[in-house]
């Protein structure tokens, strides 16, 4: 199966940097949107390893060479078989210029895993995340999917037996476009896929984060409102606030629904909170193409996806993490195939609840890897300055 529906926004660093010329930028016109001709061209990335990928599994089983760094303090114990690996990183150097970013990275990501990248800041977690995603290419090491060698960069020419999907820090939604056609940018533009059969995906995709439910009742309820007691619309509104609404966030979707009369999908990213945002990002990376025979596992990368939230909304979007992956079918009603994730993040709750493995990066270097628990009992001094925010110790700022 094809791609991996990355957060179609592609940041302006990305873009900029020669390396991404084999992603593909698809510059098309958007003719399932009329309304929005003038959008008639916007970009892209799709990803997808590349064919020559085979099942072959020697390319993994024979390595086991990350655990040979020095300066790896924890280790992990190994498992002997490496059949479940899906992504594996050997080695990897990796350059902007002058500065050297990744210096020997070594990691496998295990089919089951909820894996988190964690360091200081400028320290290359996104920068392996791009590699891993295939929109970068190392300098030096290799990438291993499935067990077999990734040559270059992905392309959406390409295809392969698992999907890696990207959800940018930012969200990275079409401001343009509205939800409807940020969450299904990709089935629109790659699928055979007709309208409805894509605008009930959505609905299921959306329905996953959380964002549809709520949405249609509010809608039915004020639609309701409206056909009862036209003319004593606006003073059931605050009796409706005060009585029938128990907590702020329902509230706030009341409000904005009575007022605007318009369903999530019909919005523009500018109309939705940071954290909806994010959730519609998450919603855009699940939703694949189900007129394809062969189901494929599927990882999810994630960077940095409760940043700038509130504790609560953080909570929300680490649920929806550990979700999407673990019963993404109760939520859809069709099998969930996530079949791991990567996330890389700062945020202590989003370390305490949304991943179980860690992997610490240092000046380019994994200095730390073990579970979630073993984090703040460290006593590696790097890891000890990290989880208690100490200004003093070997991390300088
Ligand atoms: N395309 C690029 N061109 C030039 N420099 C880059 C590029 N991408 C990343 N860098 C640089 O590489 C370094 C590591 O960036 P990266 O985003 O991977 O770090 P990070 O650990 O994710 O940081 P943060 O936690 O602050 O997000 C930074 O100094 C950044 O400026």
């Amino acid at each position: 199966m094809v791609v991996s529906l990355s957060s179609p926004g592609v940041s302006p660093m990305i873009m900029s940097n020669d390396s991404f010329r084999s992603v593909c930028f698809s510059r098309k016109i958007i003719s399932y949107n009329k309304q929005r001709k003038e959008l008639n061209s916007v970009i892209c990335a799709c990803m997808a390893p590349p064919h020559n990928l085979r099942s072959d599994n020697s390319f993994a089983t024979k390595f086991n060479s990350h655990l040979k760094s020095e300066d790896l303090s924890r280790r992990v114990p190994e498992s002997e078989d490496d059949s479940d690996v899906l992504i594996e990183c050997r080695d990897v150097y990796k350059s902007f210029g002058e500065k050297h970013i990744l210096r020997g990275v070594s990691f496998k990501i295990r089919h089951g895993e909820a894996v988190g990248i964690i360091g200081p800041s400028g320290t290359g977690k996104s920068t392996v995340l791009k590699i891993i995603a295939g929109l970068l290419s190392p300098d030096k090491g290799e990438v291993y999917i499935r067990g077999r060698k990734r040559d270059g960069l992905i392309s959406d020419e390409e295809i392969s037996g698992l999907r890696i999907g990207l959800v940018f820090q930012s969200a990275a939604l079409f401001d343009s476009l509205t939800v409807r056609e940020n969450v299904g940018f990709l089935l629109y533009e790659h699928s055979s896929m007709s309208e409805d059969q894509i605008s009930k995906l959505v609905t299921e995709s959306l329905a996953a984060v959380g964002l549809k439910l709520l949405e249609q009742k509010l809608i039915y309820l004020d639609s309701l409102i409206r056909r009862v007691c036209p003319l004593t619309y606006f003073p059931v509104f605050p009796w409706l606030m005060s009585a029938h609404a128990p907590t702020f966030e329902l509230k706030c979707f009341l409000g904005r629904n009575l007022i605007l009369h318009q369903g999530v999908e019909d919005r523009l990213p500018s109309e939705l909170s940071g954290g909806m945002k994010k959730r519609v990002a998450l919603a855009r990376s699940i939703i694949c193409d189900t007129t394809k025979e062969s189901i494929e596992p599927e990882v999810l990368l994630y960077d940095e996806p409760t940043a700038g939230l509130d504790p609560i909304a953080s909570t929300v979007v680490e649920d929806l993490i550990r979700s999407v992956h673990l019963k993404g079918k109760d939520a859809v009603g069709e099998p969930g195939n996530i079949a791991s994730y990567v996330v890389v993040t700062h945020q202590h709750s989003t370390i305490r609840r949304a991943v179980d493995r860690l992997i610490f990066l240092y000046e380019g270097k994994i200095v730390w890897e073990g579970m979630t628990q073993e984090f703040t009992t460290s006593t590696n001094p790097i890891v000890q300055q990290f989880a208690s925010g100490n200004l003093d110790g070997p991390i300088k700022y």
